[in-house]
């Protein structure tokens, strides 16, 4: 297998060139993703019916590869990733029970819906708002078979934006995100392309995805106490009508944190400038003592229409997930991702684990088991 890099795609432009008439191309190229589409709503679908028949279940996990690699500005290895992790979550070195004891074998927690064939898509010069279409329509095709939820395989961390843009129409409102990663990938156009992996976050938010700040962030620990603390009563006073809403207007715009960036730990300025303006929360490694605990006991989703947790693998220190395109020393433990997760109170509606690069691996496929098991804790997550 190999990728249509970048650059691949030029061979097209030549065709436009060479007089081929451009309906001929769009009708094809219309009939390839129907018929990639047409793939994965069968299998929606028979996963839907099944879960749906054996009852009792309220959300289930359903893997959705998405084996996207070009919009990365370094490597393109995450195109790999989708295949390799699913190897890692069936593999007989370990079992099938996650930590907090879900059966993954169990269709009621796990189902897999396929691949996006991105490559063959890509193939026939389709383009990237075309493509990045694509992927929203099939995570809406997973969300149309209820009580389906998409859980979704990078990729590179492009494939953000359009998995999250779905998640957000389908439920008919914005969400908030918990964002484990090394870098913010909040740049308005990074190197010009603005659906680079580096700048999906400020797609999200600029389509008005994920709920927003509307206050400065950043606020030290103590102040968060701060704020809940006076959010609470307040919120006391509104509720009993002893005081009319508008007259705490103000005080209401203090809405708790809508993305968390947690893992930062390469960030431009301009990343910083386009956190505030976008009201992102960004918690950078070198004070993560402090903010720990804090961490470690989120509350998120109230008010929204739930919560959405992308997980770029590089958020793990290197000495952990070693297979990553952007080696960033100083991140997190597995531990301490793992305790993020489990303790995270809110209603998991969707969830990606992106940029795994399996050409950057050992050759024992250590990051492969990595990211497989933040897959297997998200789907335990998920479901119930
Ligand atoms: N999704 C990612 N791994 N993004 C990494 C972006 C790296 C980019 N060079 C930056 O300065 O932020
Ligand atoms: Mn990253
Ligand atoms: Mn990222």
């Amino acid at each position: 297998m190999s990728t249509i890099g970048r650059r691949g795609i030029h061979y097209w432009q030549k065709l436009n060139a060479a007089n081929v008439p451009a309906t001929l191309l769009e009708k094809g190229q219309n009939r390839v993703i129907d018929a990639s589409l047409t793939l994965i709503r069968e299998r929606a679908k028979l996963k839907g019916e099944l879960v749906r028949a054996l009852g009792g279940t309220i959300a289930s996990s359903s893997l959705l590869g998405v084996p996207l690699g070009h919009n990365s500005s370094f490597l393109q290895g995450p195109a790999f990733a989708p295949p390799r992790i699913r190897e890692a979550i069936w593999c007989g070195s370990t079992n099938s029970s996650t930590e907090e004891g879900k059966e993954l074998n169990d269709p009621r927690v796990l189902t897999d819906v396929g691949d996006v064939p991105v490559q063959e898509i890509r193939d026939c010069g389709v383009d990237d708002d075309r493509l990045m279409n694509v992927i929203s329509e099939s995570v809406k095709l997973v969300m149309e078979e209820d009580p389906l939820r998409p859980l979704v395989l990078g990729g590179d961390h492009s494939i953000s934006f359009p998995v999250v843009r779905a998640v957000s129409e389908k439920l008919g409102g914005p969400v908030d995100i918990l964002h484990l990663d090394a870098h913010p990938d909040i740049y308005h156009s990074f190197e010009g392309n603005k659906y680079s992996h580096a700048s999906s976050f400020a797609r999200i938010m600029e389509g008005g995805y994920a709920r927003r700040l509307l206050q400065p962030v950043n606020v030290p620990t103590s102040h968060k106490y701060l704020r809940w603390f006076c959010g609470l009563w307040i919120q006391a006073f509104v509720d009993q009508q002893l005081v009319p809403v508008k007259a705490f207007k103000r005080v209401n715009a203090l809405p708790e944190p809508s993305i968390e960036q947690v893992g930062i730990r390469s960030i431009t300025a301009e990343g910083r400038e386009q956190g505030k303006r976008f009201g992102v929360e960004q918690f950078e490694m070198r004070t993560f003592s402090r903010d720990r605990h804090f961490l470690e006991n989120l509350k998120l989703g109230e008010g929204v229409k739930g919560v959405y947790i992308s997980i770029d693998v590089d958020c793990l220190d290197p000495a952990f997930a070693p297979g990553v395109s952007h080696i960033e020393p100083g991140g997190l433990s597995f531990r301490d991702v793992l305790n993020i997760l489990h303790n995270l109170q809110g209603d998991v509606v969707a969830a990606d684990v992106v940029e795994f690069n399996p050409q950057r691996d050992t050759v024992d496929g250590m990051t492969a088991m990595v990211a497989a098991k933040l897959v297997r804790e998200l789907t335990a997550k998920i479901s119930k």
